[in-house]
């Protein structure tokens, strides 16, 4: 106690203060310290609180330390990730948007089964090659012919739609050959393709190869074509074909739509020339088809086209004020290019058989035709109906079509033609 008491007394003394340490002070300072002490404990107690742990299992559950070190590592890296994405999202708001990377066009293995031009005519004209000629060739099996066959070839020469005429000198040549030693099915399709070829050959050789291919040299110089032809005979595809054809080589193409009579067909001639990416010119308010025909002609001619192909309205070769009608706009032309229409063209559905001889004889003698177009040789045995007509009139084929696609429609090529008939290699 002594010591406590010097104790005070030194601190009294180095503080300077004027005083006379004694046991009381000694008490006095002992309970200050206490309170303070006690005082210091309080706050210590209040601002970490325990909990009060009742059952074995919360005593069990209480977390440890290092539980409570891993909860605070959590919390602190669930928080920097979550500044992480909080500071990339700001980044992307603030960096100009970004263009989504395009995916890569998937490609699609498309199987386009090509087919050749010569498998389409072949196909077109099978029904023709099996249920005609190839019923005809049989009949030949090289032990020559006696009566009664050679008028079954008669006949069904005579109903093969090639016409009398050819008919006729086919027989007289045939009853020569078949006299002939091993004159079979093989040599009669030979025999027949050349004498078909002579048939034909010097009448096709006259088409004008501009309908085909178009020339540079001719680029600006309006061509005409007008398209004629029974109802439905398919002169609307055909045109639509053929302005695809001419398109697709560089050529400029003005359509008229000249039928002023059906206007699903001028809608459809629109279709195919949107396609084509050629122009059309339909009828204004009340025209009349030869006005059309007029307004595509001088379109054309005003905007260097290098073809002007007309569509005419569908009409009977035995209507005659509907021919006249035809000459009238066909003359009209003239007043724009007197050489116009350079092609007339007659579109014929092969299905017609015998009386396409008749159509074309009529539209010749009105019109004067300078080509004809076999349309839906595929879905007629009667395509041979071709050959009575070139010999008969001397008008050339220049396209054959054989189904509804622009594929269908090709130059017509005599020889390949004749292979195609006859089933020939
Ligand atoms: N199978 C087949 N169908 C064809 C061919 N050519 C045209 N057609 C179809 O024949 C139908 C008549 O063809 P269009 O072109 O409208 O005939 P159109 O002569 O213009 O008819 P109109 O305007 O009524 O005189 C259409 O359904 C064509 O798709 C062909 O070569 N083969």
């Amino acid at each position: 106690m002594n010591d406590l008491i010097k104790l005070l007394q030194n601190l009294y003394d180095q503080t300077g203060q004027n005083l006379t340490a004694d046991i009381n002070h000694v008490y006095g300072a002992g309970g200050g310290l206490s309170l303070l002490l006690v005082l210091v404990l309080f706050l210590l107690f209040r601002k970490s609180p325990t909990k009060k742990l009742e059952t074995p299992e919360q005593i069990k559950d209480q977390p440890t330390f290092k539980d409570e070190v891993e909860q605070v590592s959590a919390e602190i890296e669930a928080k920097q990730s979550a500044d992480e994405v909080e500071k990339d999202a700001l980044a992307k708001e603030e960096s100009p948007k970004e263009e989504p990377t395009p995916v890569a066009e998937e490609k699609v293995e498309e199987k386009v089964v090509e087919i050749s031009w010569r498998d389409r005519l072949r196909k077109g004209l099978s029904r023709s090659s099996s249920e005609v000629w190839g019923k005809i060739g049989a009949i030949f099996t090289g032990k020559g012919l006696d009566d009664d066959t050679l008028e079954e070839v008669e006949e069904l020469l005579y109903g093969a739609d090639i016409g009398p005429t050819i008919a006729v000198e086919l027989i007289e040549g045939l009853e020569e050959e078949a006299k002939k030693d091993g004159f079979g099915e093989k040599e009669f399709k030979k025999y027949l393709k050349t004498f078909l070829d002579s048939k034909m050959n010097g009448v096709q050789a006259t088409v004008d190869s501009d309908l085909y291919k178009f020339n540079e040299a001719n680029r600006g110089k309006t061509k005409v074509i007008m398209v004629v032809g029974v109802n439905g005979a398919g002169k609307t595809t055909t045109i639509g074909k053929l302005a695809t054809k001419l398109t697709a080589q560089g050529a400029k193409v003005v359509v008229g739509a000249c039928d002023t009579f059906r206007a699903a067909a001028v809608d459809q001639l629109e279709v195919w020339c949107q396609r084509a990416g050629a122009q059309m010119i339909r009828a204004k308010e009340g025209a009349n088809p030869s006005g059309v025909g007029y307004d595509a002609l001088q379109t054309a001619i005003n905007e260097g086209a290098d073809y002007c192909i007309l569509d005419t309205a569908g009409r009977l070769h035995t209507k005659g004020n509907l021919m006249e009608e035809l000459k009238k706009s066909r003359d009209v032309l003239k007043k724009l290019d007197d050489s116009a229409p350079h092609q007339t063209l007659l579109v014929i559905d092969a299905i017609t058989g015998q009386n396409a001889l008749r159509q074309a004889e009529e539209f010749n003698n009105t019109l004067g035709l300078s080509g004809l177009i076999f349309t839906k040789c595929d879905g007629s045995s009667k395509a041979g109906s071709a050959i009575g007509i070139v010999d008969k009139l001397k008008v050339p084929i220049a396209y054959i079509g054989v189904g509804e696609q622009v594929e269908d429609l090709n130059i017509f090529n005599l020889s390949e033609y004749l292979d195609a008939l006859l089933d020939l290699e």
